[in-house]
């Protein structure tokens, strides 16, 4: 259960930039990920080990939503253009009839996991099949800078993780069977400026998997609920990113950590941010398994495999629905969140 929080906590990872951090800084900092993990699920990431400024990574959020929209929709999922033959990664535009969901966004995955061999290329989605990108004479260095941006962001979840194994108790390897052909996903986020500031760019729901990475740019409007059923404003705090559990990471803690309900409130202006008046930039990393990983809960019980966790959540993402009518959120609805497996 999360708690009647008022704020989310700030958390330093500077530690981790040491060449040689103590074991008790990380013991300290495992420890600190544990409270604020098991109460909010929720936290500001402040010291983060990463080399792209926020200014880079709107840059290259920017860039790709002002292509002209034909190419956009050249990469489009087959969901949205079924003449494309990508189902998993790429673009998905705004669904008009999903007025409290009014997003654009465009997805890569790790670039090196591609496997033209899996069985998954058979499936109606090929969680491992190769990203799609603008034409390469137009956007090649900025996919270069997306790439290793994934990397950084695979890596960052990846020291993460390994302190949460140490907080639950069990060794700082005990997930390495996760980093196996990961399927993190990196997302490049729009919510376009609404007329209205009393609305939701993005319905309330739980990530689903293991740990979300989020740059936010300053326009605002990130909400997280707390036990109360307030909620709180998780307004841009400079140079941090947001980290939050997924309901994966729930499970595997037992439920001792919290996948805490989060949505973004619409701006009316929206000229805030970094797009310059183009509305919300957001750039969340959801941190996954590989989808042969088995999966299973640090007091044992039932397992699952991830691939057939994520495509059972899947029927429930609105990014995959096509139907404008259908109202289901993002990564879970609201009333199917907490899901078992
Ligand atoms: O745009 C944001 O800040 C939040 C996005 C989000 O929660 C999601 O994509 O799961
Ligand atoms: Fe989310």
């Amino acid at each position: 259960m999360t708690t009647a929080f008022s704020s989310l906590p700030i958390v330093d990872l500077s530690v981790l930039s040491e060449a040689h951090p103590s074991s008790s800084s990380l013991e300290l900092l495992s420890q600190r990920l544990y409270d604020v993990f098991a109460t909010t699920g929720f936290a500001y990431l402040v010291g983060t080990p990463l080399s792209s400024t926020h200014e880079d990574v709107f840059g290259l959020a920017e860039d790709f939503f002002k292509l002209a929209e034909a190419e956009k929709l050249r990469l489009a999922k087959k969901t949205f253009v079924s003449q494309n033959s990508n189902t998993y990664r790429g673009y998905f535009p705004i669904q008009p009839g999903h007025l409290d969901n009014l997003k654009e966004g465009f997805e890569i995955g790790p670039s090196t996991t591609t496997r033209d061999d899996h069985p998954s290329r058979h499936k109606k989605f090929n969680l491992t099949e190769a990203n799609v990108w603008p034409p390469s004479s137009s956007f090649a260095e900025r996919r270069q800078k997306l790439e290793k941006f994934h990397t950084e962001l695979q890596t960052l979840s990846a020291t993460l993780l390994s302190l949460l194994a140490v907080a639950l108790g069990k060794p700082p390897d005990h997930f390495a069977s996760y980093l196996v052909d990961s399927l993190s996903t990196l997302r490049l986020l729009h919510y376009p400026p609404q007329q209205s500031s009393t609305g939701l760019c993005c319905t309330p729901h739980t990530d689903s998997g293991l740990l979300t990475l989020l740059h936010q740019d300053p326009t605002g409007g990130l909400e997280v609920q707390n036990a109360d059923g307030e909620w709180i404003p998780a307004p841009y705090v400079p140079g941090s990113l947001v980290v939050n559990i997924g309901d994966l990471m729930a499970k595997v803690s037992g439920s001792r950590f919290v996948a805490t309900m989060h949505r973004v409130r619409s701006t009316a202006s929206a000229g805030g941010g970094s797009g310059g008046g183009i509305g919300r930039l957001s750039v969340p990393f959801f941190f996954e398994p590989g989808e042969n990983c088995v999966v299973r809960g640090v007091d044992g019980g039932q397992s699952v495999i991830y691939g057939e966790y994520v495509r059972k959540k899947m029927g429930i993402w609105v990014e995959y629905q096509d139907m404008p009518e259908d109202t289901v959120s993002y990564e879970t609805a609201t009333s199917a969140a907490i899901e078992a497996y």
